[in-house]
Formats: C-alpha cells, sequence, structure tokens
C-alpha cells in the first residue's frame, strides 16, 4: 500500500480543488474511415475547415503502436541521468522541459529522433536502456507503417484536391533525402501544481508545425488541444486507437492557403501520464515549397518562394508561438 506524506495529501486536495472533473471535449472533429470510398472528399473538407482529422481503420499494426508505447515508457523511466545521455537536443535527442533553442519552456520531456534508420540521431538510442535494441526495432517497425500510411492519406487528399499527380505530396516523404522528424513526448502528471499555476507552464505552447504533415499518436490522456478558425481553443477527445492529423505550414503554402495548418497546444493538469508520438512528414532539404501549380487557377502566389532548408533555418529562429510563415508572405496587391 503507498503511504501519502502529508505535502502529498496537502497536493491531492490542491489536485481536487483545482481540477475541472469534467473536461469538454469537442465533438466535431472530423474522423476519417480509411476504410470507406468517400475518405478523400472528407480529407479535402476536413483540412479545409479544420487542418486537422481523425483517421480511424488506419491499418498499422496494433502491435506496432504497443511495443514502441512501451519502449518509450521504459525509456522515460530511466533515471534522468540515463536519459540526459542523449541529450542535449541539438535538435536531435533528449530534452527536458526546454523546448527548442529559444527559451521555450514546457511541462514535457521528448526524444528527437530522425526518421533515417541509418541517420545518426539513432546512435542517441544505443547509450541507452537495457535493450537498446528493441527501441531501435520498434521505432522502425512504427515509423515505417505510419509513414505508409500517411503518404496513403497524402494521396486520397491529392485525389480529393483533383491533382492529376496522386503522388504530389507522398513523394517527398518517400524520398530517400526526405526531412521528416519522429518526436516522443511524456508529460508527467503534475506534481508541483502551485507551480504551474504561477508560471503559466502548459505540456506544449500553442504553435504550428513547420512540416508538410504531422501525425500523432497518443496514449488516452487528454491534454491535447487545437485552435479552431475563429481563435476558440477546443479539447480534442483522447483516443489511443486512432492517428490524428494536423496539417503543417509547408501543406499551407503548396495550396496557396486553401488549407491552414493547425495551432495546437498540450495542457497539463491530468492526473495522469500523457505519451505521445508524432512523425512529422517533411520534404527533402532542397526542395522549393511552393503552390502546386494545378491549385492555382490563374491565383498569384500568397508566399515568396522558399527551399525547406531555408524554411526551417528560419523556423529554428522563431519562438514556439510565432508565425512562422508570416516571413514568407508576399504583400499582394487588391
Ligand atoms: C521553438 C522551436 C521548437 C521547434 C523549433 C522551434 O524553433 C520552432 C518550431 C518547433 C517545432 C514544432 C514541431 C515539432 O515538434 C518540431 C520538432 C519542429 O520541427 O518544429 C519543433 C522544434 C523542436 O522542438 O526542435
Ligand atoms: O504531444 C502532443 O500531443 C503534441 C506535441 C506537438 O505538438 C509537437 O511535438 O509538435
Ligand atoms: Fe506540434
Amino acid at each position: 500500500m503507498v503511504v501519502l506524506s502529508k505535502p502529498a495529501i496537502e497536493q491531492c486536495s490542491f489536485i481536487r480543488n483545482c481540477i475541472p472533473t469534467t473536461t469538454t471535449f469537442y465533438t466535431g472533429i472530423p474522423i476519417i474511415d480509411l476504410s470507406k470510398p468517400d475518405s478523400k472528399n472528407l480529407i479535402v473538407k476536413a483540412c479545409e475547415d479544420f487542418g486537422f482529422f481523425k483517421v480511424i481503420n488506419h491499418g498499422v499494426p496494433r502491435q506496432f503502436i504497443t511495443n514502441l508505447e512501451s519502449e518509450a515508457i521504459k525509456f522515460f523511466s530511466l533515471p534522468l541521468s540515463e536519459k540526459e545521455k542523449a541529450g542535449p537536443p541539438t535538435p536531435m535527442g533528449y530534452g527536458n522541459k526546454s523546448i527548442g533553442p529559444n527559451g521555450d519552456i514546457g511541462w514535457v520531456e521528448y526524444l528527437l529522433l530522425t526518421t533515417n534508420p541509418d541517420s545518426c540521431s539513432h546512435k542517441f538510442l544505443s547509450v541507452l536502456g537495457e535493450n537498446p535494441e528493441m527501441f531501435r526495432s520498434a521505432l522502425n517497425d512504427y515509423i515505417l507503417a505510419v509513414k505508409e500510411m500517411t503518404c496513403e492519406v497524402l494521396e486520397l487528399m491529392a485525389d480529393g484536391l483533383k491533382i492529376p499527380t496522386s503522388n504530389v505530396f507522398s513523394k517527398l516523404l518517400k524520398d530517400e533525402k526526405s526531412d521528416s522528424v519522429f518526436r516522443l513526448n511524456h508529460y508527467p502528471p503534475c506534481p508541483d501544481f502551485q507551480a504551474l499555476e504561477d508560471s503559466n507552464m502548459v505540456g506544449f505552447g500553442e504553435h504550428t508545425d513547420p512540416q508538410i504533415i504531422s501525425v500523432l499518436r497518443s496514449n488516452n490522456a487528454s491534454g491535447l488541444q487545437i485552435s479552431l478558425r475563429n481563435g476558440n481553443w477546443i479539447s480534442v477527445p483522447p483516443d489511443q486507437d486512432s492517428f490524428f492529423f494536423l496539417v503543417g505550414d509547408s501543406l499551407q503554402v503548396m495550396t496557396n492557403g486553401r488549407f491552414q495548418s493547425v495551432r495546437h497546444r498540450v495542457l497539463t493538469n491530468s492526473l495522469k501520464s500523457r505519451v505521445s508520438m508524432i512523425y512529422f512528414g517533411g520534404p527533402p532539404l532542397s526542395e522549393k515549397i511552393t503552390p502546386l501549380p494545378a491549385l492555382m487557377k490563374g491565383e498569384t502566389s500568397l508566399y515568396k518562394e522558399f527551399t525547406w532548408l531555408e524554411y526551417k533555418t528560419s523556423a529554428y529562429n522563431t519562438k514556439l508561438a510565432d508565425n512562422r510563415l508570416g516571413h514568407f508572405e508576399r504583400i499582394v496587391a487588391s
């Protein structure tokens, strides 16, 4: 039996007083069933209306998901000194509370990796845990299966947009030089609510993702919120069996603003640990990010021309909440 010390009991009463007993979950999130024939049009509609949707019947083996989740839990349960052997994040590697290079702080620890199995960021794994090979293989299985499912969704999206080359997005992720990233996040339950209250700390502050598409899976702990087009924040009901897709800044540019990247954040006040795993599908560094000609019916581009390397370099000089695309918007005379 666990006997709580007095301060811990006090914390519990604080928790009881401060946590709303019910989180109001938004029930209108678009759900895309990949086994249904109308999914391509629903994907386009969801990207236009929300920049966000949930995918079910995705075909990613449950075993790959549970294996990686249990490896992630094992990793995050290691002593801090062990985890720190894989840090600091530069930007790949283990990070704790500090997000990115510009002073953002969150109630989160994480592991950021490149997705190429041969690339050096997986070297971080070899310094960790009792069986780094199991972690490596769980990661490779998961990333491969999620990438395949993501490409299927991107091809449906291109079809839905009536773009004649349906691999226009997926080929960027499939390219061997694709600059895709993988992230494991762990949001521990808050031990010190007062500190969190005082500092207004959140799990992961509001932002948009710079890549083409982000594919997020979490355990059944709440926390994720997205901003609707009217600026209202809504709580996303967690669903450990589904994947959430988020439109990134690069897809916003490639669709000349028809899709908009979704602002999102993670709040901390759950009593439960949240573990999330996110695949950020990005293009090769040299790729020009520009509106697709097939979508430009006489319009002009809303954005200056830039490569993914230029955008990424600029993004790494911004704070999390900044409007990163702002620097690349073209002033269009009306
Ligand atoms: C504050 C930052 C963290 C971030 C790099 C940045 O300077 C701005 C973009 C951030 C973000 C958001 C999505 C992904 O989690 C991420 C890996 C990415 O590609 O851009 C993070 C960056 C990071 O944590 O290094
Ligand atoms: O952990 C989450 O659920 C979301 C995290 C996120 O938005 C990110 O890592 O970019
Ligand atoms: Fe994000």
